[in-house]
């Protein structure tokens, strides 16, 4: 059985500059560290290749930072010697999002401490089924994934550590796990609550709609697949 966090080095499946499609940072220029490995088990997870630490699939940083399309090859990195990569790699952008995979399986304090430390915002995006390790600065997007097939739970670190709370919906009965969420005395109460429809299907962006009018909470669309960038 694999123990969290892993706190060696970190394994990379990408590293990229793009715009933060989602949640409240929307908009906002962004180099995003994708993790590998997940264990939670989403069925409609759009980072399905992020999901296994294949060993044999551990690669050069130059050959991954090339990479073309999605695929479950990685690299290991320090906390160091991925600020140096941001200077080689020449991004402009000043605000890191730190992704997966499931980030949170990582010790993170060392990373998000030494971008925070060099001028950086730096923002996470977790499942909430791991104890989040973190620089305090950081901003906690925390898209909480209920009775998946990984077995994993909501943990109340997370709850109460959320800054945004972005819940993936497609029908009504994730709107009442939203809801039970809430409810639980842990939950920081200043989260901002948002609804992100599952894979830009209609019936769920309508749902999100409805619902997001009905409570005065926000939504969030994958505005980055709707224009056809990474
Ligand atoms: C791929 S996950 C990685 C980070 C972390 N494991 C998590 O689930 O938050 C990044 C974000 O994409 C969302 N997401 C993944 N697949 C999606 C899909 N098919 N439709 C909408 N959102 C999706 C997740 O809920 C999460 O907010
Ligand atoms: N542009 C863009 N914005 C994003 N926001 C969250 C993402 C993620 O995969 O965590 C993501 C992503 O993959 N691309
Ligand atoms: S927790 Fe995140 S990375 Fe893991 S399967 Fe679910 S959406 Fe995908
Ligand atoms: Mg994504």
């Amino acid at each position: 059985m694999q123990e969290y966090p892993l706190s060696n080095s970190l394994k990379i499946n990408e590293m990229f500059e793009t715009i933060q499609g989602e949640g409240s940072f929307t908009g906002m220029p962004a180099i995003f560290i994708r993790l590998q490995g997940c264990p939670v088990g989403c069925p409609w997870c759009d980072t399905k290749h992020t999901w296994e630490i294949n060993p044999e699939r551990e690669q050069s940083v130059q050959q991954v930072l090339v990479k073309q399309a999605p695929d479950d090859s990685w690299f290991s990195e320090t906390a160091d010697g991925i600020l140096r990569l941001f200077a080689t790699q020449g991004y402009l952008a000043k605000h890191v999002v730190i992704t997966g995979g499931e980030p949170a399986m990582y010790d993170l304090r060392p990373l998000t401490s030494v971008l925070i430390d060099a001028g950086y915002s730096v923002q996470i995006e977790t499942s909430g089924t791991f104890e989040i390790l973190v620089d305090d600065k950081t901003w906690v997007t925390l898209s909480p994934k209920v009775n998946m097939q990984g077995g994993y739970e909501i943990v109340d670190q997370a709850l109460a550590r959320a800054d945004e709370i972005k819940h993936p919906i497609a029908m009504l009965k994730h709107v009442e796990e939203l809801d039970a969420l809430l409810a639980r005395p842990a939950t920081n109460p200043a989260a901002q609550i948002f609804l992100q429809p599952i894979s830009q299907q209609k019936r769920a962006t309508d749902l999100a709609v409805a619902t997001c009018i009905q409570r005065n909470w926000r939504l969030s669309l994958q505005t980055h697949k709707y224009i056809g960038i990474e």
